[in-house]
């Protein structure tokens, strides 16, 4: 059962397609092959085979649970060199994707997230205090301070780690280090497959890469360390304390050391710089679409009157909708996780005419889908109000995808959610958003998707 799917030209033997392929920018890459190539294509890179699906019916097949399931390989199998069998590059029969799923699963629940908000509130008025001071002196530079933002949330709910990031306008070092060690994963599958070969071309790259993961190591063992030596007054409830004192409810069994770092590690760097991606394109975006920005804040202002300082309580931000909206477009038009890996359970039909064969490794890729015609005339512009409810009705299920599906979607998808809203609505509610007038949006693919150099004017109301 075989069918010769479409490949990308000039595909040379051994080599597939790595002359034509652009390992700065994979996937933004194969959605601009998605119209040439069509629906569902071949893409080889070596020796690797992976099938592209982008075809609205048979990207919602691919999310059929029962038939299709995560495929632990590419950038996520190069993941595991570095955090093995931890919650997002564990595969899904291992034993300690269950047990770590289970344990942290209250950790994400709703009445988690009423704990969360205000800390997330007193970390997005650091933000603030840190841009009052900073916006009078020029454009700020968006990435890295949200990426602040985002670490110290994450570092402070989940661990009781203040990074102090903005207690120094240079990019935060942890954040730096992590994002450096995952970048270099997300690129692993560009790698010369001649071992020594690839040592010796990329040497430098690779010892900045070990410099950078033996310093992520050691602040991440730090926090383990204080935690156990001092757990006094911290949360018995966090990431951290549920993962040192609680057993997984099915089967008694606790987490090792060993895993518990690689946890860590893995939550740093996903609750991070996800977050902090999808604020800075929603920054851009709103700057750029000042009617957009004005109905949002129009919203906020109900709430929190314009000139008053804000106090958002937990309901407040189930009422902004339309904000809501904002994050929802924006992670349409820039899903920060372009795509992601799928493959048959066994042999099967994808949408009932394709034969995949088990273990087949497969990329949904989102991206392209989020910005199929099916979306309407102009997929490209930013409209929030695709997402109105009578809006979306008209839409084919299955085709909104940026936290994943199924048994491995993302178990921070409330937290992301809350805490983008929030932060949109403060950071409007306070300034003006004014684009450099001479910025070309360029985005960068380091794992997850981030704008480059994104700066903006803030003038404060
Ligand atoms: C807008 C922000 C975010 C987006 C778009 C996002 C997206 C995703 C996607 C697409 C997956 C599935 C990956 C796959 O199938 O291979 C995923 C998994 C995951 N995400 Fe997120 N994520 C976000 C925020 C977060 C946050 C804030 C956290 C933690 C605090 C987090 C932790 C995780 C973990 C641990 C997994 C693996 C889950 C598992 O396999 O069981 N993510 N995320």
């Amino acid at each position: 059962m075989t069918t010769t799917l479409p490949h990308p030209p000039h595909r040379l033997p051994v080599l597939g397609d790595v002359l034509t392929a652009d390992p700065a920018r994979p996937t933004q890459h194969l959605a601009e092959q998605v119209p040439e190539l069509g629906p569902i294509f071949d893409t080889q890179i070596f020796r690797h085979h992976l099938t592209v699906v982008s075809g609205t019916d048979l990207y919602a097949d691919l999310c059929d649970e029962k038939r299709f399931g995560k495929h632990v390989g590419f950038s996520i199998g190069f993941a595991r060199e570095v955090v093995a069998d931890a919650l997002f590059s564990a595969y899904t029969t291992e034993p300690n994707w269950s047990r770590a799923h289970n344990i942290l699963q209250p950790a994400f629940s709703l009445s988690a997230m009423k704990n969360y908000h205000a800390t997330m509130v007193d970390t997005t008025r650091e933000l603030i205090a840190y841009w009052d001071e900073r916006a009078r002196s020029g454009p700020v530079d968006v990435h890295t301070d949200t990426s602040k933002l985002t670490l110290q949330t994450i570092g402070r709910i989940g661990f009781g780690h203040d990074f102090r990031s903005f207690e120094s306008s240079e990019p935060d070092p942890y954040a730096t280090a992590v994002t450096g060690v995952f970048a270099y994963m997300g690129r692993s599958g560009y790698r010369i497959p001649v071992h020594w070969l690839d040592h010796l071309v990329h040497r430098r790259t690779i010892a900045q890469v070990e410099a950078d993961l033996a310093y992520t190591r050691s602040v991440v063992d730090d926090v383990i360390r204080t935690r156990r030596t001092h757990p006094e007054g911290a949360p018995d409830d966090d990431l951290l304390a549920l993962m040192l004192t609680t057993a997984d409810p099915e089967g008694g069994r606790f987490l090792s050391d060993e895993n518990i770092r690689n946890q860590v590690i893995t939550f740093l760097n996903a609750g991070h710089e996800t977050t902090s991606g999808t604020l800075s394109f929603a920054l851009h975006l709103l700057a750029t679409h000042p009617d957009v920005a004005d109905l949002a804040r129009a919203e906020i202002e109900s709430l929190w009157p314009a000139g008053t300082d804000p106090d958002p309580v937990f309901a407040d931000i189930h009422k902004l909708k339309y904000v809501r909206r904002v994050v929802d477009e924006t992670l349409r038009l820039w899903p920060i996780a372009p795509g992601f890996l799928r493959e048959p359970l066994r042999d099967t039909l994808l949408g009932g005419r394709y034969p995949v064969r088990a273990g087949q490794p497969m990329v949904a890729l989102t991206l392209a889908v989020h910005r199929d015609p099916v979306w309407g005339p102009d997929p490209l512009a930013f409209d929030p109000d695709r997402f109105l409810p009578e809006r979306a009705r008209t839409r084919p299920p299955g085709i909104y995808k940026p936290f994943g599906t199924g048994l491995r979607q993302c178990i921070g998808r409330q937290l992301a959610l809350h805490e983008s809203v929030l932060a949109l609505a403060l950071i409007l509610h306070r300034y003006d958003l004014e684009p450099d007038p001479g910025y070309e949006l360029e985005v960068a693919e380091e794992f997850t998707l981030k704008p480059v150099n994104l700066r903006l004017g803030l003038r404060r109301r």
